[in-house]
């Protein structure tokens, strides 16, 4: 049984000007042990799924599905409830995350002793060990620190400390190198995959950044207009993908273009929240669209565990 099993989640918002399609109709199932990558372009969903996993999706919002389970209990009913226990974030912005004012020994005692009954040196000893397993070389000076003495690394580093202070086992990871030097994001990934590897963690990494599906993750979901469109192994995904829109997307990174070839990114835009959609999403932007890719839901193509939602058949992809 997957983790994280999402079919047909549905988001919508109300505003003044009308209801908001935020999320259409993705299905994501995520199983233990695997970094899982959500990618798609600025607008697609990607954001307001890991809200809705989390409990946090705005106010009034409906939220509709086939499915929303995390390990059997119903999101619907105990997103809150699982939210800061089994279920942990890891933000983009990680000075956000944390208190400027207060230091951080405070910051991580106040996790710990929300989360567990320890004498007050157990918990010191308790903060410097998870400092100490994110990979900070000087955990008692870091504990000593405010937020604003620490590099954005460092900063981002005692974020995943407090993640897992809470004991949580599932990590919804919302663009956590954004804000980051490449070469610190780079490093910050690799814990990730070490955290991973030696406490059985599962993540859901957040990303508009095809060189980190390639470098963190397992499998891969790719998004487009509040859609999944295309899921699988990430090598399935990135070296024979199925979606036109996930071809395109590949196409437009900078190692796909010749030398001194100006990015190739991809024409048109993707469709208004407000918009009503027949077919396939993507048919107005897709160099293959035919008639019926418009009128029609795009049925699901599959190689193995690699779907995606296609008119096209394989071999004409
Ligand atoms: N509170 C809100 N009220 C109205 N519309 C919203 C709200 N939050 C998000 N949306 C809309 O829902 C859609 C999905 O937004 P979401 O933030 O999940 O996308 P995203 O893929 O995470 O984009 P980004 O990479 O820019 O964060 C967008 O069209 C966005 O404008």
């Amino acid at each position: 049984m997957p983790l994280l099993d999402i079919s047909d989640l549905c988001v919508r918002i109300p505003t003044p000007e009308g209801e908001v399609h935020a999320v259409r109709a993705v299905s994501l199932r995520i199983e233990r042990g695997e970094i899982h990558g959500v990618i798609g372009e600025s607008g697609c969903g990607k954001t307001m799924t890991g809200m809705a996993t989390l409990g946090l999706a705005p106010k009034g919002a409906r939220i509709e599905a086939a499915r929303f389970h995390f390990d059997g209990a119903d999101l619907r009913e105990q997103a809150k409830a699982l939210r800061g226990k089994r279920i942990g974030m890891i933000a983009q912005d990680p000075a956000a995350a944390l208190n400027p004012v207060l230091s951080i020994a405070r910051q991580m005692d106040d996790v710990i002793r929300a989360h567990r009954t320890l004498p007050r040196e157990a918990r010191r000893r308790e903060a410097a060990d998870l400092l100490a397993a994110t990979g900070l070389p000087d955990p008692g000076r870091v504990l000593k620190s405010y937020p604003h003495q620490l590099s954005g690394g460092m900063q981002q580093r005692v974020v995943i400390a407090q993640a897992l202070a809470t004991g949580a086992d599932f990590l919804i990871a919302d663009e956590p190198t954004t804000a980051l030097d490449v070469s610190v994001g780079a490093q910050v990934l690799a814990l990730l995959r070490k955290l991973v590897a030696e406490r059985g963690l599962t993540v859901l990494m957040i990303t508009h950044d095809m060189d980190v599906i390639a470098e963190a993750c397992d499998r891969a979901t790719v998004l487009y207009a509040g859609r999944s469109v295309e899921t699988g192994p990430v090598e399935a995904v990135l070296q024979k993908p199925g979606h036109p829109y996930t071809r395109a997307l590949l196409a437009a990174l900078p190692d796909a273009a010749p030398h001194g070839a100006r990015l190739a990114a991809i024409e048109g835009s993707i469709p208004p929240p407000r918009t009503r959609i027949a077919g396939c999403a993507f048919a107005p932007r897709c160099p293959k669209a035919m008639p019926v890719c418009a009128a029609e839901p795009p049925p699901e193509r599959a190689r193995d565990r690699h779907t995606w939602l296609c008119h096209l058949p394989e071999d004409a992809a």
